[in-house]
């Protein structure tokens, strides 16, 4: 997977190189780029906002940068072989970003992230490239962040975590909270590692029975105890039948 990213805060993406996403960089499992957006302002205080038209409080990003930005990005990416580009803007107004949505992007080749500042980028420019690639206008919840930079690095590690190798244990992510299958949106359970004892506290019998399927049950109804507690509206969306099946596999 490529993924350019375009943006006045290139400093803001540093964390992209390391941890989980670093690595699979070094292993050449993904190839992140990104771009400094005033290289594309051309006036001698590198602008890249304005006043919104029809009044209103903070300023706009330009359509000038942005297009010039953005066009020279994708002829670069085509002409270094990259293809069927998809563009993810973060956005408090965007559709929200789930772990099915993690999954989608994950199996696109190329992500071209557009973070913005401000009061956000001008609508023309996301019409602008509706003409030519998918655009996914995500937020990663409810609240204003002061741009999206945060949100890319949210997004590229839901997504670059699913890649194939990236995870050292494949199975990690099907087991994830909101992973699709069985236990789909049930949130984790609790989780335990040694050493057995600790200030008093012990760790669940069943944890050390060796009798799997009672393990697998004991995690299901732990899920399903605190998906109850912190998220019942997922309980309502989860699949009765799903845990019918999962019980007959335990
Ligand atoms: N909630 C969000 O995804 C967001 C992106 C930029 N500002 O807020």
């Amino acid at each position: 997977m490529r993924i350019d990213v375009v943006t006045i805060f290139p400093e803001y993406l540093e964390p992209l190189n390391v941890s989980l996403v670093g690595k699979a960089r070094a292993a050449g499992r993904l190839d992140v780029r990104v771009h400094d957006l005033r290289g594309w302002a051309h006036d001698r205080h590198n602008t890249v906002d304005d006043t919104p038209y029809g009044g209103g409080p903070g300023m706009v990003m330009m359509t000038g940068p942005w297009g010039e930005a953005l066009d020279q990005t994708l002829a670069d990416g085509y002409e270094q072989g990259a293809h069927d580009p998809v563009l993810v803007v973060p956005t408090p107004s965007g559709r929200p970003f789930t772990q099915e949505t993690a999954v989608e992007l994950s199996r696109c080749p190329w992500l071209v992230f557009t973070p913005a500042r401000y009061e956000g980028i001008d609508s023309r420019v996301t019409a602008e490239y509706a003409t030519r690639m998918p655009v996914h206008e995500v937020s990663i919840g409810d609240y204003v962040l002061a741009g999206g930079e945060a949100a890319v690095l949210v997004v590229t590690e839901a997504v670059a975590r699913l890649l194939p190798g990236v995870l050292g244990n494949a199975q990690s992510h099907a087991d994830d909270s909101f992973a699709p299958g069985a236990m789909a949106d049930l949130l984790e359970g609790p989780v335990y590692t040694k050493p057995p004892t600790w200030r008093g506290r012990g760790i669940p019998d069943v944890l050390l029975s060796g009798h799997h399927g009672k393990v697998a049950r004991w995690r299901r109804d732990e899920a399903l105890r605190r998906t109850v507690a912190h998220r019942p509206d997922l309980v309502e969306r989860a699949d009765p039948a799903a845990f019918d099946r999962k019980d007959r596999e335990m």
